[in-house]
């Protein structure tokens, strides 16, 4: 009967799917460096980050993986960016399964949209970089563009681009618009190198979020700016995490914000009860450490597997 239960029990354990993740890989071919606070980061090593975790992913086989972008860093020399971006995007497709990337602010420092989005296989008219999947009928993933109104990757004189200049000059009044100093509490997010949802894909949000539920549907939200100001650096959060919160807000089918920028990494859970992950930077691993990871996906909860200096995290559902 003991040994019937814990059969019972084991069974029960087992998740629906598993899927791998990893963030802020910022390869460049050059020297060890540091982070403007100081932060040493290993360009070349993060390359050894991703070997080992598709190795590790191609031994327990999850489902799929996601990246959580910024696969090249801002100082990689720019004769260099396409060469940087293909070895990257190449050790990903050594992944026996689907790879699902988003952009972050280093990608945008190296290539344009239109050269980097088929790169990354991500594929929607006017180098718009949302987009949503669902791997088994009971969940939806919605990957966000956190750089569609920004001041990086798009043309100088695109929409976009200006709006997101106007911005910046409205709310920070240093010349290096990466400069937080003067900026007050949640207003030290508004930087350079962080964007902003726009409209449309804010109303694709809704939509999308609006089926989810219909469907019964949990989804998990994947943004490479982070949604929530406990679970990050202010310096790190979306300009207009608060507008993308409260269309999340307006649905239960949320259940977790999984994001990267902030290589600390956090976690939190907000006042509806919806987990922020903020995952570990691999740029961040000492030579012989990693950071990636494995989620479990279960009815009730997820289960982030961290393999080195990326933590693991419960992220039990409250509805
Ligand atoms: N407290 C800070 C942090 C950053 N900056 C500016 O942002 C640039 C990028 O920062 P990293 O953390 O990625 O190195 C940095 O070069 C600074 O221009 C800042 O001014 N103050
Ligand atoms: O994208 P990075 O590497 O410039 O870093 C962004 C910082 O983590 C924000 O705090």
């Amino acid at each position: 009967m003991g040994s019937m239960q814990g059969i019972i029990t084991k069974q029960g354990n087992q998740p629906l799917f598993t899927f791998g993740v990893i963030s802020d890989v910022q390869y460049a071919d050059i020297p060890d460096g540091k982070s403007f606070l100081g932060v040493p980061r290993y360009y070349r090593h993060s390359f050894n980050v991703l070997q080992r975790a598709v190795q590790k992913w191609n031994q327990k086989r999850p489902t799929f993986v996601v990246n959580f972008g910024d696969v090249v860093d801002g100082y990689c020399p720019k004769d260099q960016s396409l060469t940087a971006v293909s070895k990257i995007v190449d050790e990903f497709n050594t992944f026996d399964g689907h790879v699902y990337h988003m952009i972050g602010n280093h990608c945008l420092y190296n290539l344009p949209r239109e050269k980097l989005l088929p790169m990354l296989k991500i594929s929607r008219r006017d180098n718009l970089a949302y987009y949503d999947f669902s791997p088994v009928p009971e969940y939806r993933f919605v990957v966000l563009d956190g750089y569609d109104i920004s001041a990086i990757g798009w043309p100088k004189d695109h929409r976009n681009s200006l709006d997101a200049i106007n911005f910046l000059n409205q709310k920070n009044p240093n010349t290096d618009k990466n400069n937080p100093n003067g900026l007050m509490g949640l207003e030290k997010r508004f930087l350079m190198f962080n964007g902003a949802v726009g409209k449309a894909q804010l109303q694709w949000l809704d939509h999308v979020l609006w089926e989810a539920t219909k469907s019964n549907q949990k989804v998990v939200v994947c943004c490479h700016i982070p949604l929530d100001p406990v679970a990050s650096s202010t310096t790190a959060l979306l300009w207009n995490y608060d507008e993308v919160m409260s269309v999340i807000h307006r649905y239960d089918c949320v259940k977790a914000c999984i994001a990267g920028h902030d290589h600390k990494g956090g976690h939190s859970i907000d006042s509806h009860g919806v987990h922020h992950r903020v995952l570990e930077a691999a740029l961040e691993c000492p030579p012989g450490t990693d950071a990636y990871g494995f989620v479990d996906v279960f009815h009730d909860r997820l289960e982030l597997n961290g393999i080195g200096r990326m933590k693991s995290t419960d992220m039990e559902f409250f509805l």
